[in-house]
């Protein structure tokens, strides 16, 4: 499998603090795939993010960009953040102009991108994301739900080719969450790689093709999700909540299991059911 970002033996520590918050990780992100990284609280995964957008640097180790060491001389770096997209977890850390449309505008006027272009980039993507309506509503009226849409909208205007999500959809609701997923299978069909760091372990289960789990600054196993989620001892040890649709498929008796494929959603598991 060709990565398209890697890191190796990677440390960090956060200025002013003891503990490190990166301690020799090592991990691949697999180029054209959907990737799920999980991990609870304070493993790593957004210190992992913001080195891949060469907001942090490691104290040791080195983050590869495309098989090549990544350069941290300023345009270098420009050029990097317009490759690799980075959408926080927290939408009002991200926008900063009042209305999404402004604030859509900002990445491609930083850019340099001619105003005409720049013009058709932006109808586009509020088109595509379905925030045409609204453009010009003050970013403060807005939801979270649209909030995040707007602040992944200003990252995809800029085309990149990876694309990262911290939490995505922490404090969604069902819905505004489905919308999103959809969005994201959209992006990744276009071509786009696509990466999430995520606490649900339903949703990486059901969505990834590829999962990492990071425990303690370190990548301690990836696979595709049922060769992750079948190590149901490692899961819980490390405090995550194995899928709930791989539990219940391990509690289907031997036949059954034997003569199918591990469901990957609601629809497949009651297909399963039926053989009961
Ligand atoms: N700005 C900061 N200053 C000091 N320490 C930090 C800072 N940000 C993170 N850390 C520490 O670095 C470690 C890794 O945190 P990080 O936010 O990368 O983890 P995470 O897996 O993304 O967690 P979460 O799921 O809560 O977002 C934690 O011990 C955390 O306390």
């Amino acid at each position: 499998m060709k990565s398209i970002m890697e890191a190796y033996d990677v440390r960090y520590s956060y200025p002013g603090t003891q503990a490190e918050a990166l301690q020799g990780l090592t991990m691949s992100l697999p180029e054209g795939k959907k990737t799920a990284i999980c991990g609870h609280n304070g493993s790593g995964k957004s210190t992992l993010f913001l080195h891949a957008v060469g907001i942090h640097r490691p104290a040791s180790g080195r983050m590869h960009w495309k098989g090549a060491p990544m350069s941290y001389r300023a345009d270098d770096l420009k050029k990097l953040r317009q490759q690799v997209g980075l959408v926080f977890q927290d939408p009002e850390q991200q926008l900063i102009l009042s209305t999404p449309y402004e604030d859509i505008s900002y990445g491609l006027r930083n850019a340099g991108v001619p105003e005409h272009e720049m013009i058709r980039r932006i109808q586009h993507i509020l088109g595509t994301m379905g925030l045409e309506h609204l453009a010009n509503t003050p970013i403060h009226h807005l939801s979270l739900g649209q909030k995040k849409r707007v602040a992944l909208a200003g990252v995809m205007v800029l085309e990149p080719e990876l694309l990262l999500l911290d939490e995505p959809t922490a404090y969604l609701d069902r819905s505004s969450e489905q919308r999103l997923v959809e969005e994201l299978d959209r992006i990744h069909a276009q071509g786009t790689t696509v990466v999430m760091a995520t606490h649900d372990m339903n949703l990486a289960y059901a969505w990834a093709d590829w999962v990492l789990v990071m425990d303690k600054g370190k990548c301690l196993l990836e696979g595709t999700p049922f060769e992750v989620f079948e190590q149901e001892d490692l899961i819980l040890s490390l405090g995550l909540e194995p899928p709930l649709l791989l539990q219940v498929w391990s509690s289907l008796p031997e036949h059954v299991r034997a003569e199918s494929f591990p469901p990957r959603s609601m629809a497949e598991l009651k297909e399963l059911m039926k053989q009961l």
